[in-house]
């Protein structure tokens, strides 16, 4: 799948939006992709997912495990191993830090890839990083549908993405004017971080 097939999805299922968005970060931006318009519609989470798993092949090898990040990288993260065949688990927040918890297990050797839905400035990923860290399992490396860093962000492993997007994301304090004109809002699911 090339990277214009990629945004071709997002653009299909209305997930391409333009306005003023507060994203999980505190940054401000005019683009957010909504992926859970994406996600609603299986026939087009396989095709993204089946490119992901392909991507994977081709980077880390065979995972015998993906691991996602609550929410957003749940359903990515179990299509992707549909894709793979393998097994998704994934970690949520508990008092703030992405665990594992349902009874999840990371066994020891077992090669694991971590698959996120979006990369912005990479903290959920390097969060859910740091928590597969904390289990046996031998981590070949990251992965998400779509880094909107344009490559920038270093979520601390080898990351691969469909596609790269280079979006501008501002500090509140230093929004442009047409962006500052307009009304915010905050689509995400993750309360502002430090
Ligand atoms: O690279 P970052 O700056 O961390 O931003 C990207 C993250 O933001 C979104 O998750 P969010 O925390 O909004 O919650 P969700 O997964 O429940 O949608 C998205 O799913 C990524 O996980
Ligand atoms: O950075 C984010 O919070 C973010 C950006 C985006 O485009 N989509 C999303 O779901 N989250
Ligand atoms: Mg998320």
């Amino acid at each position: 799948m090339t990277p214009d097939e990629v945004l071709d999805e997002f653009r299909g299922a209305d997930a391409l939006l333009e306005g003023h968005f507060i994203l999980s970060s505190g940054l401000h931006s005019p683009v957010f992709l909504q992926k859970m318009r994406v996600f609603q519609d299986p026939a087009r989470t396989e095709r993204l997912c089946r490119a992901l798993a392909e991507a994977i092949i081709d980077e880390f090898g065979e995972p015998d495990l993906i691991v996602s990040p609550a929410m957003g990288g749940i359903i990515p993260g179990y299509e992707t191993a549909r894709a793979l065949g393998c097994h998704a688990i994934f970690v949520e927040r508990e008092d703030g830090e992405f665990r594992l918890r349902r009874g999840f297990e990371i066994p020891a050797g077992a090669r694991v890839v971590m698959v996120e839905d979006i990369v912005t400035t990479g903290l959920s990923s390097r969060e859910c990083l740091t928590a597969i860290r904390a289990h046996p399992g031998e981590l070949l490396g990251a992965a998400c549908i779509i880094d909107r860093s344009n490559g920038r962000a270093d979520v601390g492993a080898p990351l691969v993405s469909l596609l790269r997007m280079d979006v501008p994301a501002y500090p509140a304090d230093a929004l442009p004017p047409e962006l500052a004109a307009l009304p915010a809002t905050k689509p995400g699911s993750r309360g502002l971080k430090k």
